[in-house]
């Protein structure tokens, strides 16, 4: 029997107050960049490193037969890394339901203590290498590595705790005389499978810390985009003083590891952030066999999206063009709240055009901090993107307004391309790409309203993230209000892309995902089975009630 943690009972703690990461700006000749050159350079001598699966708190060695390279150069592996064999995947889940007994008696403070220890690690000694790791690993730049590894897996980190405690806090409002009611958040029955996508090191930290708060173990299969970063951040919970077994570090084949993870009848829930395609795929797969879990399995995933910016006739035309290049184009536009088609007013285009083929033209490609662009992840994305973008290109309904070209001599480039399409519902305003593409559709001034809304929400299968750019009132109320179920993140004036945990709770529905919203209290929701209970003080003397008496 394992022993209950004490100090739940010895005080009833307050969390430190949340206070939001800001942003570093790395500007030139600031400390920071100094930092940041360094630690880049260090790393690039240091690299390629080795990386092993880590169960039951070990390093378990393997073959290093895989690798992460740098997008920037595919001569350059980061890291060598070993695949996790099903016989590991077994006994990680063994591992992880055995730390369970106490990680699941372990108090929330004392949860909430390693997460805040975590938190103080990434702002203070490992700063520097996660950003290094996030940005030679995924081809991020300074300021989109920042926002990711260091904000915000710092802000999940420290706003767990607190949305944790909110539902532990809440109580059974009533209770009748000699009576005391009480819920207790328990963990799912089993183990969460956590499976990460490569674009947001910051994400993997989401999928992996949201279940571990309430209680939970976590059986996680990184991605082969982001091995490096992923295993630093689990070397960081360990050193924060994360119990062996609590999350179990499987890089691996993955479809080898998820068959192995769902022959365990105990496993309870996917915690997935990646493509609709394999959420679709691994939903149907534990769909069909419901009798054989012990539980209900919690699907829990957020995917793609094609998201939109709609410009009104009245918008601030500076203004969106500006945070349209942004949200199309920053991080190659690898994010999946990315813009990836736009709806320009007819009264407005040529200007518009104008100057959003201008400010693209102007990005610069390269490693350097003023680049604005860096590569794709990896070969796969390269091919897929540039034949989507030849396809584009030489389509009938199309003209190239900028872009169109590539370029993988060293990374893996492609210039941020802008396609003009004269069908708006053709493939490229209705399918996710996940690259530097935009597609560009003018509608007449007065089809704003019933009819370009239609359009808007019914093209595509998605609904994850949308704008409208409007400075006339009724045109953002009435966009808001019919498009209320074409994006679940929707933005006024302001891009669809840099949503904050605490700021602006992620996910959409329909194809999108199941809409739990990444760092949010109902996302923590999903990962706990409360019981209810109910202490009676009093005592009867009679079977009977009074309604039964003469
Ligand atoms: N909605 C969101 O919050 C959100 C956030 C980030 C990324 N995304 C989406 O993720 C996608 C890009 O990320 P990606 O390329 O890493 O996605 P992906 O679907 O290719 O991979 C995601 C994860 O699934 C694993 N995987 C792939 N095939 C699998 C299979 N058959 N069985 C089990 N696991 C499998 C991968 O190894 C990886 O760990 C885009 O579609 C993007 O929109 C969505
Ligand atoms: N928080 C992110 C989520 C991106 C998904 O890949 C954003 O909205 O930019």
């Amino acid at each position: 029997m394992a022993s209950v943690n004490a100090s739940a009972t010895l005080g009833s703690f307050n969390l430190p107050a949340l206070v939001n990461e800001p942003f570093i700006s790395y500007g030139p000749k600031s400390a920071e960049r100094e930092h940041l050159v360094q630690a880049l350079a260090e790393m690039k001598e240091q690299m390629p490193f080795e990386v092993h699966p880590n169960v039951n708190g070990q390093d378990v060695a393997g073959t290093l037969d895989q690798s992460q390279q740098t997008p920037f150069n595919h001569s350059k592996m980061l890291a060598k890394y070993s695949h996790a064999s099903p016989e590991l995947v077994r006994q990680a889940i063994d591992g992880a339901l055995n730390a369970k007994k106490q990680w699941s008696r372990t108090s929330l403070h004392d949860r909430a203590a390693i997460f805040h220890r975590a938190a103080a690690l990434i702002r203070g000694p490992y700063r520097y290498r996660m950003m290094a790791a996030t940005i030679i690993g995924q081809g991020k730049n300074a300021y989109q590595a920042d926002i990711d590894c260091t904000a915000e897996s710092i802000d999940f980190l420290t706003i767990f705790p607190t949305l944790a405690e909110g539902l532990y806090k809440n109580q059974p409002p009533f209770n009748a005389p000699g009576v005391w009611n009480r819920s207790e958040i328990r963990p799912l029955d089993g183990f969460v499978y956590a499976i990460a996508p490569f674009n947001f090191t910051a994400l993997a930290v989401n999928l992996v810390l949201a279940p571990l708060i309430v209680g939970n173990v976590v059986v996680w299969k990184p991605s082969p985009g982001a091995v490096y970063s992923s295993w630093l951040f689990n070397h960081i919970m360990i050193e924060a003083g994360l119990p062996a077994g609590v999350v179990q570090f499987l890089p691996g084949d993955a479809k080898e590891v998820t068959a192995e993870v769902l022959k365990s009848p105990d496993f309870s829930s996917l915690h997935f952030t990646g493509s609709t395609a394999v959420f679709r795929s691994l939903s149907s797969a534990i769909y069909s066999k419901m009798e054989f879990w012990k539980s209900y399995p919690r699907l829990v995933g957020e995917t793609g999206g094609k998201n939109f910016h709609l410009i009104h006739p009245s918008a601030d035309l500076k203004n969106a063009v500006l945070k349209s290049v942004r949200a199309a184009f920053e991080y190659q536009g690898q994010k999946c709240s990315a813009l990836s088609r736009i709806y320009i007013p007819a009264s407005l285009a040529d200007d518009f055009k104008r100057l959003l083929v201008k400010e693209t033209e102007a990005l610069t490609m390269g490693e350097r901090f003023t680049d604005f662009i860096g590569p794709v992840i990896s070969r796969t994305a390269f091919d897929r993107i540039a034949n989507y973008i030849q396809e584009a290109k030489y389509a009938p309904e199309t003209s190239l307004l900028a872009g169109g070209t590539v370029d993988d001599s060293t990374g893996y480039y492609i210039r941020p391309t802008i396609i003009e399409t004269s069908d708006p519902r053709s493939r490229f305003m209705t399918e996710e790409v996940f690259g530097p593409f935009l597609c560009l559709y003018v509608y007449q001034d007065n089809d704003f309203g019933e009819k370009l809304f239609n359009l808007i929400d019914t093209s595509t299968q998605y609904a994850l993230s949308g704008a409208v750019f409007a400075k006339d009132r009724q045109a953002i109320i009435e966009a808001t209000d019919q498009l209320r179920f074409s994006a679940g993140n929707f933005y006024i004036n302001d891009q669809c892309t840099g949503a904050m945990p605490g700021h602006q709770p992620f996910g959409g529905s329909r194809a999108s995902g199941t809409n739990d919203k990444a760092g949010s209290a109902g996302l923590l929701s999903r990962f706990v089975s409360s019981r209810t209970i109910k202490e009676g003080f009093t005592t009867i003397d009679s079977v009977l009630y009074p309604s039964n008496l003469d």
